[in-house]
């Protein structure tokens, strides 16, 4: 076992890289989202937040061709010659936009670099803090001439999702639907696509994919390429669980801002990836927040005399933004 730091505090995990799976993710459909009957909207809540943490959805409704029209992208992005993509480098954005190579990012403190590279976007008009706009670092047309409209428009599907998807959690923390509509003007969110090479032999656990962490939003939308399984999950037991590629499926899991604002009722479960399956994995994961001006506060429905808020008040940005400045480094 070892010590996992999260913003949020610290957490044991296993350090087993060959941990196998002995237990599944349930699906949970969606259909009843649109369901007119208030009970079956709750009793949809109910079922997720009892599987809260992370599960699969189905009948989300964000159409196939805008799922695939990300990874036919994200192959061409990635086999750009290295040149190209070092001119969209993080470090030239104030907020964390744009290329990232093979281990240039790290999530677990203890590990060495993450075996993936990246390409993060966000939406221009946010601002993780004074100053700090997205800045996001777009290929060039003449590279790449459908990647922006692709990816734009995945974003969009994406977010109109994640919105669909709040009046949920409100519903779980026995909260009025609309209880988040007014934190979400001009949610403070990343859209990623990531490539993992295969890593072959034996491993070092200090270098794997992606390491153990959780994720600094309130919750993650995560698509899978292909059949390739990476993504493992650790369940309360301190074992990790395979989480493999479900067609027509997003795999959802909380993440920090929804635990601090449930006082840890909802709990931003711990996830890596490791690509040991000899060959290139694709995944891409939508990181769901609040404006970033928005308080992250303990609602005060989750706060009794025997569980006190056990958490201080922080702009989502900020949160946000010291988490990222910590991987990055
Ligand atoms: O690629 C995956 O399956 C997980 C990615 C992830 O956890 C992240 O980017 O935060
Ligand atoms: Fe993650």
């Amino acid at each position: 076992m070892a010590a996992i730091t999260t913003g949020l505090g610290s957490r044991l995990v296993s350090t087993d890289t060959q941990a196998k799976a002995f237990q599944e993710l349930p699906v949970i459909s969606l259909a009843r989202l649109a369901s007119t009957d208030p009970k079956e909207r709750k009793a949809l809540a109910a079922e997720a937040a009892i599987n809260s943490g992370f599960f699969y959805i189905s009948d989300h409704g964000v159409p196939q061709s805008v799922i695939d029209g990300i990874f036919e992208q994200a192959k061409e992005f990635f086999a750009l010659p290295a040149e190209k993509k070092m001119q969209m480098d993080m470090h030239n954005s104030p907020a964390f936009k744009g290329y990232q190579p093979l281990k240039g990012e790290n999530v677990d403190p203890a590990n060495r670099g993450d075996v993936h590279e990246a390409w993060d976007m966000g939406d221009d008009s946010q601002v993780m803090r004074e100053g700090k706009k997205n800045g996001n670092q777009w290929p060039s047309k003449t590279d790449l001439p459908e990647f922006q409209p692709k990816l734009q428009r995945a974003w969009d599907e994406i977010m109109a999702l994640g919105k669909r998807l709040f009046p949920l959690f409100a519903l779980a923390l026995d909260l009025p639907e609309d209880y988040f509509a007014d934190k979400l003007k001009s949610p403070g969110s990343t859209m990623r696509i990531l490539h993992y090479p295969p890593q072959f032999g034996p491993m070092d656990s200090k270098e794997i994919g992606i390491g153990a962490h959780s994720d600094y939003e309130c919750f993650t939308l995560l698509l899978q390429h292909g059949d390739v399984q990476a993504l493992q999950v650790l369940n309360g037991a301190g074992e990790w669980v395979e989480a493999p590629p479900k067609p027509g499926t997003f795999v959802l899991n909380i993440g920090d801002q929804l635990q601090l604002l449930s006082n840890s009722i909802f709990k931003s479960t711990i996830h890596r990836a490791i690509n040991r399956s000899g060959v290139e994995r694709m995944s891409s994961p939508f990181f769901f927040g609040l404006d970033y001006d928005a308080v992250l506060e303990v609602l005060p429905s989750c706060v009794t005399e025997e569980r006190p808020a056990l958490y201080e008040p922080i702009k989502a940005g900020e949160y946000v933004e010291k988490r990222l400045a910590e991987t990055y480094v």
